[in-house]
């Protein structure tokens, strides 16, 4: 379980993350939504300790990851917004290696991760693969098997559907999904509900920092007014 309570996030004057609190439970599927600007992406870097709150805490399965960064970096797999930063190998086989590794598990250990962890984005097969010839949606999947060879219990996923167009956006809710039913938590930042709304448990809408909606979808659909967020369906 993530547990956020009253986190504050400055840069400088401006509180980007303003108060929030919020618990994401395991196996839960959470779409974080919010206009340019309210703090998404500041809040979930918390997730994992990439940044250090001004006031507040998170905890991740009950231990608070300032006091054990490693621990939730496991725990919590992130993907960032634009894969191609968070590539390190030129193969996709090696690159969903590369956590593993790092991890000091032995050969057949690492190799199994890969092969599960591809098996799961459906790019088996596809090891040898140099990462740069594939499309957009075939790189999100392969950030999404990086992340899963650690095996994490939570999953955050960064606006994993720019610049992906609609069959390559199928393909990676598609994997959300599957995921989600498999058991991993996910949290999906984006700020353009269409189809992933439906397949979530919880919407929670920021603005200002601030949780302005927590809720299913079908009630916090209709709760977006004055949060910048566009209805799915209008
Ligand atoms: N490194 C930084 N230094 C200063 N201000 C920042 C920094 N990163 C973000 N901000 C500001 O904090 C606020 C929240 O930004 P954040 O990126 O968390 O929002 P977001 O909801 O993820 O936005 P987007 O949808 O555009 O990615 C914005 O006003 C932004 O300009």
């Amino acid at each position: 379980m993530i547990q956020v309570q009253n986190l504050v996030h400055r840069y400088g004057e401006t509180a980007a993350v303003d108060g929030v609190s919020l618990d994401v439970d395991d196996g839960e599927f959470v779409v974080l939504a919010g206009a340019n600007g309210s703090g998404k992406t500041t809040l979930v870097r918390h997730f994992d300790g990439l940044l250090e709150p001004d006031a507040g805490d998170v905890l991740v399965d009950g231990t608070p990851v300032q006091e054990n960064l490693v621990a939730a970096r496991t725990k919590v797999g992130m993907v960032f917004q634009d894969p191609r930063d968070q590539f390190v190998a030129a193969t996709v086989g090696a690159d969903v290696a590369f956590g593993p590794e790092n991890l000091g598990l032995d050969r057949d250990e690492i190799e199994a991760r890969v092969d599960e962890a591809l098996d799961a984005v459906e790019l088996d097969g596809r090891r040898e693969e140099r990462i740069d010839r594939l499309s957009g949606g075939e790189q999100e999947r392969v950030a999404i098997a990086g992340a899963l060879a650690m095996r994490p219990a939570h999953l955050v996923l960064d606006e994993p559907f720019t610049g992906l167009d609609d069959p390559a956006r199928q393909s990676v809710l598609t994997r959300l999904d599957a995921l989600h039913d498999a058991g991993t938590s996910l949290v999906v930042v984006t700020h353009d509900l269409r189809d992933v709304a439906d397949l979530a448990d919880r919407v929670v809408v920021l603005s200002d920092g601030q949780v302005a909606v927590d809720a299913p979808p079908a009630t916090a659909l209709d709760h977006l007014d004055g949060t910048r967020v566009r209805h799915p369906h209008e």
